[in-house]
């Protein structure tokens, strides 16, 4: 995987759209597919989609595009979505519970496999199929169950301690839903999802 770490960030945020269309095209029973048909359905510019397919090794075939199997089974292997990403959330409030809910639809690749909260009252209830625990036990599930990966959905004023919790339990990979930068060691990737932002930035295009 060393090899692919220099990749910019753009190109590694494109990589699971590839795939998400790809898996469409599979369930349609679609073979192979073109760069053109890809950049078409996409809108992304098809010259892009080659270079940054490119980047990974050369699997288009001339004049008949990309087997779409091959393709995806490529890209799943690059994401590291070939084996299991066990996943834990912390807070669970309205949009916890929501992710937690919409997880159990997911590919069995990125799952959340355990919730935890800091209030009494959301410890022992139950959500999708976890029942949530408390914040003492988190250390211990994570370096049992070597989980690498972890959701943020505590209010802004939490999110930095409970993402210093989650780096000492040796979490290296955050996805923050808090409206708010969290600082990290140069050695933990952070991935920011804020609504608000993305609506503001629409609002231009009104
Ligand atoms: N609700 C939304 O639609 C939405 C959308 C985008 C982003 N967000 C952001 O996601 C975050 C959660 O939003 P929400 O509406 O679910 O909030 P919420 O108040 O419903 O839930 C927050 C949960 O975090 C827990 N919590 C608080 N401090 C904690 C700590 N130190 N350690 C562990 N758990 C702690 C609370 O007990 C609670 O269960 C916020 O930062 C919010 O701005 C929310």
């Amino acid at each position: 995987m060393d090899k692919y770490q220099k990749i910019p960030d753009v190109v590694i945020k494109r990589l699971p759209i590839y795939l998400r269309y790809l898996d469409q095209l599979s369930a349609m029973d679609v073979e192979t597919v073109s760069s053109q048909q890809m950049g078409d359905d996409l809108n992304l510019n098809p010259a892009q989609i080659r270079k940054d397919l490119s980047i990974f090794g050369d699997f288009g075939v001339k004049g008949m595009g990309y087997r779409v199997s091959d393709l995806s089974e490529k890209l799943r292997s690059i994401l590291g979505l070939d084996k299991e990403i066990p996943i834990i959330l912390v807070g669970v409030g309205n949009l916890g519970a929501a992710l937690c809910q919409y997880n159990r639809y997911q590919s069995p690749s990125t799952r959340i496999v355990s919730v935890f909260d800091g209030h009494p009252s959301k410890v022992g209830q139950t959500v999708g199929s976890m029942v949530v625990k408390p914040m003492e036990d988190m250390e211990d599930f994570v370096q049992q169950n070597k989980v690498k990966m972890g959701i943020i959905t505590v209010p802004s004023q939490a999110a930095q301690k409970v993402a210093d919790q989650m780096i000492e339990s040796g979490i290296t990979v955050i996805l923050n839903f808090a409206p708010t930068l969290i600082h990290v060691p140069s050695n933990v990737k952070v991935q920011n999802s804020d609504v608000t932002t993305e609506l503001q930035a629409l609002s231009y295009y009104l």
